[in-house]
């Protein structure tokens, strides 16, 4: 079986698959190293034979996170690199290695399921988008701060916003105009997420017209599913160019 990580900014996502027909076996998302490695030692019934990260931190916090994986499992973890090209997809930036590793894996998932046009969005600690061009370029993309950073810094920086975590889901049952401080901070970031991504479909289109298709990911993708009906829904985007960028057997 293989361990699969997607290491974001906030939370790393784990999945265990077999090896033989990709099937997955468990998952989980955690805020830890530490809580990683107890939650696949106690769920993942099978012993591993291999290990695939994609992480966007510090090539330290990467490494410290490789080794105790070798510890606790006895597997070499093998980490994705940026690359010029790859999977018929060529990336659009103009330094190829300064491209978030998320998005570079994520571009390749929605060229490889589309087949054709792409606009992928996705929704975690940042809000991104990335355009691929029918014929397999990446045409580049946006990163704005996403729902936890945008509230974060109105509760960082304002003396009267204060709400705890509780509220603020509560207060995302409706978005009418909210009548409350966290109502109107928790409905009006959802909204900014929702206006970002009829921004990002409105280039698509201004691009491509109605050729292409849009893939939504990452842990807020629910919070503006129904906003882009048109949207397919894929939370393991990242996983699907991982398992393309590093095949293992
Ligand atoms: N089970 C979960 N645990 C934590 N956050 C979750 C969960 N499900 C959805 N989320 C949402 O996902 C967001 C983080 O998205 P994610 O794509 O994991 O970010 P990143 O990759 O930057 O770490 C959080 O802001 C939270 O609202
Ligand atoms: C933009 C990001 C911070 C997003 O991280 P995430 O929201 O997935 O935690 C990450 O893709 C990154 O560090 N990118 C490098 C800069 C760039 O893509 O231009
Ligand atoms: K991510």
């Amino acid at each position: 079986m293989i361990l699969e990580l997607d290491c974001g900014n906030s939370f790393i996502k784990w999945r265990v698959i077999h090896v033989a027909d990709a099937a997955i076996e468990s998952g989980g998302i955690v805020d830890s190293d530490q809580a990683l490695v107890a939650e696949v030692a106690a769920r993942a019934s099978v012993r591993l034979t291999g290990c695939r990260i994609v992480s966007v931190r510090s090539e330290e916090e990467t490494d410290a996170l490789c080794a105790l994986i070798a510890q606790a499992f006895a597997v070499q973890a093998r980490v994705a690199h940026p690359a010029q090209e790859m999977a018929g997809v060529r990336n659009g930036y103009d330094d190829y290695q300064r491209l978030g590793m998320d998005r570079w894996l994520a571009a390749l998932g929605a060229f490889h399921l589309a087949k054709g046009a792409c606009l992928v969005i996705d929704l975690g600690t940042a809000a991104k988008a990335d355009f691929v061009a029918a014929d397999g370029e990446h045409l580049g993309g946006y990163i704005c701060p996403g729902m936890p950073l945008m509230r974060s810094q109105l509760r960082t920086h304002t003396r009267r916003i204060r709400y705890d975590d509780a509220s603020a889901e509560r207060a995302l049952a409706s978005l009418a105009p909210g009548r409350s401080t966290v109502e109107a901070v928790e409905r009006g970031c959802v909204l900014m997420l929702q206006g970002f991504a009829h921004t990002q479909l409105e280039q698509a289109r201004a691009l491509w017209g109605g050729d292409f298709t849009v893939f939504l990911t990452g842990g807020d993708a629910p919070l503006v599913r129904e906003a882009v009906p048109q949207a397919r829904v894929v939370p393991d985007l990242v996983f699907v160019g991982l398992a393309m960028a590093c095949p293992l057997d």
